[in-house]
């Protein structure tokens, strides 16, 4: 089954000048259930834009999105699907716990079940010793596990992640590859993600979909038939990561 399905998938923007601007056309994207799919493409081919579609945050002008099979206008079951931006938004008058309390707060959950949940969610992600810490006390890969926790903590069976790791340090990235990897397949958790960087979507994805821009279609669908974890040196990861760029 597919958890999300883009099928002929168009958009424009008007810009400031009047100047009508194709993003994105004839996109055809299939996400198949407890798969995680890479959106890889040069600067500005509508990557964010497509995801967006997907998250409901923009309509698209003609064609049609699919979530678990339901058309996305009759959908409802948005708290199914979770988005992670680049930046991790956390808000810094609340601490780790209270972040990630975030989307439970919004859905109406009681506080003893809130509290349960957000414990166990920081354990989820290795934050259990910091409930309590602000944002500001935190390193860049730990802010980056408790915008991971609070995108978690609803558990959804769609996570969109929008360039979540690029700010960080590369081993700390490589960590939250791992941390990424073994939620999904704990959670059987479908993610589509954003990249710039082909290592990223090699190591992580089962599908990387290379998009061409102005306007933004789609190249091709490159399944990566490696077993995880992906040694980023390994020398099978190191050439699919050669071929893909040569497509980029
Ligand atoms: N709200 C908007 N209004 C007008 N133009 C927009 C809007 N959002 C995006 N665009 C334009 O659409 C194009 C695609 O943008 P988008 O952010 O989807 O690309 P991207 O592939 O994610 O880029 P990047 O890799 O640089 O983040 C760009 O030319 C951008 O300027």
């Amino acid at each position: 089954m597919s958890v999300v399905k883009v099928d002929r998938v168009s958009k424009s923007f008007m810009r400031r000048d009047g100047v009508q601007l194709e993003v994105l056309r004839d996109i055809e994207l299939d996400v198949p259930e407890r798969s995680i799919v890479a959106l890889v493409g040069a600067s500005g081919c509508g990557k964010s834009t497509l995801l967006n579609i997907v998250a409901g945050l923009l309509q698209p002008d003609c064609g049609t999105i699919y979530l678990n099979n339901i058309r996305s206008c009759e959908f409802h079951d948005w708290r199914s699907m979770t988005y992670m931006f680049q930046e991790d938004r956390l808000f810094p008058w609340r601490t780790a716990a209270q972040n990630v309390a975030l989307g439970l707060e919004a859905a109406g959950v009681p506080r003893a079940e809130r509290h349960q949940r957000v414990s166990k969610t920081l354990d989820l992600v290795g934050l259990s010793q910091f409930a309590d810490v602000y944002p500001h006390e935190l390193s860049g890969g730990m802010r980056s596990r408790v915008a991971l926790g609070r995108s978690l903590v609803t558990e959804p069976s769609i996570l969109l992640m929008d360039e979540p790791f690029s700010k960080l340090d590369p081993s700390i990235r490589a960590q939250m590859h791992d941390e990424v990897l073994r939620i999904a397949a704990l959670k059987k958790m479908s993610i589509v993600f954003v990249t710039h960087d082909v290592e990223e979507a090699v190591v992580l994805a089962s599908k990387v979909v290379v998009l061409l821009p102005r306007p933004g279609r789609v190249r091709e669908n490159v399944l990566i038939d490696l077993p995880y974890p992906r040694n980023p040196v390994a020398p099978e990861v190191v050439e699919q990561v050669r071929r893909l760029r040569l497509k980029l």
